[in-house]
């Protein structure tokens, strides 16, 4: 309400809520729960790359996600962390926003 007396709760994050395939992922990684806010999710699929060694050792901005569950989910054999161009648009369709 806009009168004087209600303060509006400070900004909080938006929150969302993975749909399974994401949430086993980042469960893997660490996550507790079910929602989170995009920061985190991005900080549990660092960690599960990180921990699965997705990444080329040599050439550490390159993801090779093919063969795993990251990668169905992608659909892509590997990524660039400089092109988060699939990265997004996956995160579209397995992230459901919390409105309340
Ligand atoms: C800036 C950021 C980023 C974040 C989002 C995007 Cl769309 C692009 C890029 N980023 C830069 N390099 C990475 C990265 C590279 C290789 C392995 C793991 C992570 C990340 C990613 C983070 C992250 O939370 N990064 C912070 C600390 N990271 C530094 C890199 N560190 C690794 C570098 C290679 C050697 C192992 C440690 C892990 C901790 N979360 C991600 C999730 C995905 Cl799906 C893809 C990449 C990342």
């Amino acid at each position: 309400t806009s009168d004087s007396a209600c303060r509006n709760s400070p900004r909080q994050m938006k929150q969302v809520r993975p749909k399974l395939p994401l949430l086993k992922i980042l469960q893997a990684a660490g996550a507790q729960g079910d929602i989170f806010t995009v920061t985190e999710v991005m900080h549990y699929l660092g960690q599960y790359i990180t921990m699965k060694q997705l990444y080329d050792p040599r050439e550490q901005h390159m993801v090779y996600c093919g063969g795993d569950l990251l990668g169905e989910l992608l659909g892509c054999q590997s990524f660039s962390v400089k092109d988060p161009s699939p990265l997004y648009a996956m995160l579209r369709k397995n992230l459901v926003a919390l409105t309340t």
